[in-house]
């Protein structure tokens, strides 16, 4: 039987790098970030949901990032009228991929895996986990938001602290090499037929 993983984690956290070690070690990964940039592009099924909203938010006959982030910005309840048009979207694309994959094992990446009550559609849930000046270093870096679109973003998500309580696994994402090693212990304890929670 396939072992279905989630992966979460705050913004930052280590998601995609934790995935590729998963990867790498033989499991098919789904990255629900991912979903979304093929919903928003040209001919994506997110485009025409967004346009009716927000006509400025396409460019191109995509979605737009950057502009949908000025409009989340200024308008309160912008982000939880997009979720409505994307969650449900990218839902699909996930049992899709589900359903093709011939792997023994899948993980899902998906950052808003408890604020959407996904839990309980996979074997064990993984956190990963690092201090938050660590992460928002590392978001800062990236050069992709500013302090204040990071700040609206964390305070839509469930803190990590919390996540890690409520998960099965949490994988240190301090070094690389912790990183890998929580990773193996997860499969280990996964394939044996027990659970550390
Ligand atoms: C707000 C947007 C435009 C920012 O785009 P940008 O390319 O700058 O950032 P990116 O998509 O890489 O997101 C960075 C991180 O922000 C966090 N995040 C994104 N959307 C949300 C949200 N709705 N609520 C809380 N956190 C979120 C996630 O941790 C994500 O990994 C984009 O994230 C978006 O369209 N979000 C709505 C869709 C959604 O809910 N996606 C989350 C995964 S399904
Ligand atoms: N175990 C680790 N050791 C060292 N650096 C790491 C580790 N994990 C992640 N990083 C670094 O932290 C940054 C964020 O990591 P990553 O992109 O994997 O996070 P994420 O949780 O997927 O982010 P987002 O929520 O924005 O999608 C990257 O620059 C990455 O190289």
């Amino acid at each position: 039987m396939t072992l279905k993983i989630g992966l979460t984690g705050s913004i930052g956290m280590g998601k995609s790098t934790t995935s590729k070690i998963f990867k790498d070690l033989g499991c098919d990964v789904w990255d629900a970030d991912a979903a979304v940039h093929r919903l928003y592009e040209q001919g994506g099924a997110a485009v025409a949901p967004i346009q009716n909203l927000w006509p400025q938010a396409i460019s191109d006959g995509a979605v737009s990032r950057d502009r949908l982030k000025d409009i989340i910005s200024t308008e309160s309840d912008a982000l939880s009228k997009l979720e409505k048009i994307v969650h449900p979207l990218v839902r699909q694309d996930r049992a899709e991929f589900a359903a093709h994959s011939k792997a023994d094992c899948i993980v899902f990446d998906i950052p808003l895996l408890f604020e959407t009550n996904s839990e309980g559609e996979f074997d064990a849930v993984v956190c990963v986990d690092v201090n938050p000046t660590i992460q928002r270093e590392r978001v800062m870096a990236r050069g992709t938001m500013t302090e204040a679109q990071f700040e609206q973003i964390l305070s839509k998500q469930m803190p990590n602290d919390e996540k890690v309580r409520r998960s099965n696994f949490r994988v240190r994402a301090d070094t690389l090499e912790m990183a890998e090693n929580d990773v193996k212990t997860v499969l280990e304890t996964l394939k044996s037929g027990s659970d550390n929670a």
